[in-house]
């Protein structure tokens, strides 16, 4: 492996009956960079996502975190190694307060179960943690609120609170920007890009001016195959890229 490698799938394959979906995919995610993922609709990239984060078992190859197998592991196992995807905002109790939410994913973390609370010194720990994941997402003002009363990209950043409350190696987001004004992408970009800091951050995203000013690496998944991986710019250069998926024109 790559020394420097934190994530490196090798001829990772997933069919869904006869149809071959992710068709032999080797890449190395590099310790503390932004990857991005990109492809046309229907490559395989919220496969691979699921593939890595053992929300779907592959149908073959391996995936290596920080050198070690973790295919076929349960997603909490993984999870617990240092990999976190994003929860997605279904999983946001809508009814909890926004303390409430990230107090649980923190708790997950320390392996406490809800109904041990009255552990209070632990209990005060899990408190400023929550609180300063909050203040990080800028939502300590909102602590109070009920998720379900926050702004979509309100959601999205309480989303990726609940996200780093296991403290990852590796953070996986797929799509953070879907359905967002521009003034909210702006927003959430420099979110990501200053809560990446110090992490490896592995992301799908359709946004073009947000992958290529995020990422120091992007990966292109065409029919469920890495076409390219390289600098925004050679990305951008890459003859192939272009054809295959960004156009002429995009990639101008
Ligand atoms: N559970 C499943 N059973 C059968 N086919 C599936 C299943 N999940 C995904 N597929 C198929 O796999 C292909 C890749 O889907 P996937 O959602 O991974 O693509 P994607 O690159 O994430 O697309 P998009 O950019 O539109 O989100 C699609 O043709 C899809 O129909």
């Amino acid at each position: 492996m790559n020394p420097q490698a934190i994530l490196s799938l090798r001829g990772l394959r997933k069919s869904f009956g006869d149809v071959d979906i992710i068709r032999g995919v080797d890449l190395e995610v590099r310790a503390g960079e932004r990857h991005a993922l990109i492809g046309p609709n229907g490559a395989g990239k919220s496969t691979l996502f699921h593939l890595i984060s053992g929300r779907l078992p592959a149908s073959g190859g391996q995936v290596l975190l920080d050198g070690a197998a973790i295919q076929g592991l349960s997603p909490q196992e993984i999870n617990r190694r240092g990999l976190a995807r994003s929860f997605q905002i279904t999983n946001i109790f809508a009814g909890l307060s926004v303390f409430e939410n990230v107090r649980l994913a923190v708790m997950r973390r320390h392996g406490l179960q809800y109904v041990l609370w009255r552990f209070a010194n632990r209990l005060r720990a899990v408190r400023d943690e929550t609180m300063q994941l909050l203040d990080q997402v800028r939502l300590g003002a909102r602590a109070g609120t009920v998720a379900g009363e926050l702004s979509y990209s309100e959601q999205r950043s309480l989303e990726i609170a609940m996200t780093l409350a296991s403290d990852p190696k590796v953070i996986m987001l797929d799509e953070p920007m879907a359905g967002m004004s521009q003034e909210e992408t702006d927003y959430t970009a420099g979110l990501i890009r200053e809560l990446s800091r110090g992490r490896t951050l592995m992301i799908v995203e359709h946004d073009m001016d947000v992958v290529f000013s995020l990422s120091d690496r992007i990966s292109v998944l065409v029919y469920g195959e890495i076409v390219a991986t390289g600098s925004p710019e050679e990305i951008r250069n890459n003859p192939r890229v272009k054809e295959a998926y960004l156009g002429e024109e995009a990639a101008a």
